[in-house]
This record gives structure tokens, sequence and C-alpha cells, in this order.
């Protein structure tokens, strides 16, 4: 059996409850490095939820959350975002005003100030940076248009890129091809299976398609707690799953 430091990231028991109510309850899941993992399950079931728990949003009321063996529940947002784990919220915010070129650029980690020389290789670092993202999230050709004419597709994939311009270790989406054509849906499947070479993906997502197409293991979550986990072929013929969510 694997010991949990073994996991990137091992949520271990971890509960919350409003006024009450166990919105997670005693919940238990670990991921790999270089894994795709999806958490799917019905509205309602906790998956939004258990990301806020993972990125410090909400806190938890128990159990642990294990980040590369460091425990996340007793840490504050920006030590998370700190700590390597990057997460993307259903809608995006991305700077409209902005160039392509310009919401990468502000997004790149910043460290002490530099002056003279130090700076203008500095500079060199970050535009070699900013244009190896934007190839990777089909956006080369749109640098210097600005975001607000990108379709929406574009927008979702440029807050991807300002997230992994930050190089996370976790990389978190709620529902990332929600309103995507087929075409980018596609597409949106082929960047995740290119940067898990680096890292690891935890993705909510009601698409069964894309799921199909991405997830090396899926967690279905109901009420919250486990209904159902493993492969997506496993799931998706557990009768319980059926009958709860993908059955409707
Ligand atoms: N801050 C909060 N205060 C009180 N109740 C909350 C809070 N956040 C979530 N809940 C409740 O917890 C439950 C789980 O919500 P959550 O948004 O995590 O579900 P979900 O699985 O992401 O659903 P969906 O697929 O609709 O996004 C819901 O009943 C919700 O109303």
């Amino acid at each position: 059996m694997s010991n949990p430091t073994d996991y990137l990231l091992a949520v271990e028991g971890l509960t919350v409850s409003f006024d009450g109510f166990k919105a997670v309850n005693d919940l238990s899941f670990y991921v790999d490095a270089n894994e795709i993992h999806v958490i799917i399950g019905p509205n309602g079931a906790g998956k939004t939820t258990v990301l806020d728990l993972i990125c410090g949003r909400t806190r938890a009321s128990g159990g642990s959350i294990k980040f590369r063996n460091k425990e996340l529940t007793a840490m504050k947002e920006h030590e998370i975002v700190k700590a390597g784990v990057g997460r993307k919220f259903q809608n995006p915010s991305i700077y409209d005003d902005l160039t392509v070129f310009e919401n990468l650029e502000i997004s790149f980690p910043r460290g002490r100030s530099v002056f003279g020389a130090l700076a203008f290789k500095r500079d060199a670092e970050v535009r070699d940076r900013v244009a190896e993202i934007a190839e990777m999230i089909f956006l080369t050709d749109h640098l210097d248009q600005r975001a607000e004419y990108l379709s929406h597709g574009q927008k979702q994939w440029l807050e991807i890129g300002m997230l992994l311009i930050q190089d996370p270790e976790l990389l978190m989406l709620d529902e990332p091809v929600a309103g995507m054509s087929v075409n980018e849906r596609k597409k949106t499947a082929e960047l995740l299976n290119k940067i898990i070479q680096n890292r690891s993906v935890l993705v909510i997502e009601h698409d069964m398609k894309f799921v199909e197409d991405i997830a090396h293991r899926v967690t279905v979550l109901h009420q919250g707690k486990i209904l159902s986990e493993g492969s997506m072929e496993r799931v998706k013929n557990d009768p319980k799953v059926v009958e709860v969510y993908l059955g409707h």
C-alpha cells in the first residue's frame, strides 16, 4: 500500500460544515504526480467546495490536505499559491483592456526588483517564457490582441496560461470547457495532456465526453462523500453512479 507521503496531494478525512450541514464529509482522495484527476458529481455534491478548501478560500472543520507533504489547512491562500497550487475559477479573471502578451507578462512571478544589465536579462527571460506559454495555449498569433476580443475559449486558455507561467505543481480547474466549441474542447484536452509532463491537474467537469478524453482517474462525489472512484470506464459502469448522476 502506498504511503500518503508518496502522493503529490493527499486529502484525508476532509470535512467542512456550513451551519451544521456537511458539504464535504470525511472525504479522502489522492492525486499522483503527472496525473489528471477529475471530480464529477451532481449539483451541490461539494465539488467546488473541495477546491475552495484546497486553495485555502474555505477553512476545513476537520481532516487534512497534504501537498508535497506540507499541511495546507493551516496555510493562507497566498502561501498555498506560493507552495505551488494554482486555481482557475469558472469565470475568467483576465484583464480585458490588456493584450494577451501583457496579461501573461503581469502574471510572471516577480522576484526582487533588479536593475541595469540584470533587468535587461530578466526582460528577455520574461519574453521567452511568454512566447513559450502563448504557443502552448494556442495564442501565438494573438499576442498583440486585446483580451476582450478573444473568443470565450481563448479567454479560458489565456487564464490557464496566466497560471502556467507561475509553474504550479498542481493546477485546479473548475469546468474548463463549459461553453467551448467542440474544437476548443479538443484543443483543451490536448493542452492538459501536454502540461501534465511537469505537473498534476485536478479538474471539476460535467462534460462526460471531455472527462473520457482526459481523466486518468475519476472521483465521483455525492453529498460530500465519495460515491465511486477509478478509471472513467469503471466509474461510468458503476450502477450507483448511473443512478445518482449519469442516468439523468
Ligand atoms: N459558503 C457556504 N455557505 C453555506 N453553504 C455552502 C457554502 N458553500 C457551499 N455551500 C453548500 O454546500 C453544498 C455543496 O456546494 P458546491 O458548490 O461545492 O457543490 P458542487 O458540487 O460544486 O455543485 P455544482 O455542480 O452545482 O457547482 C451546496 O449545498 C451548497 O449550497
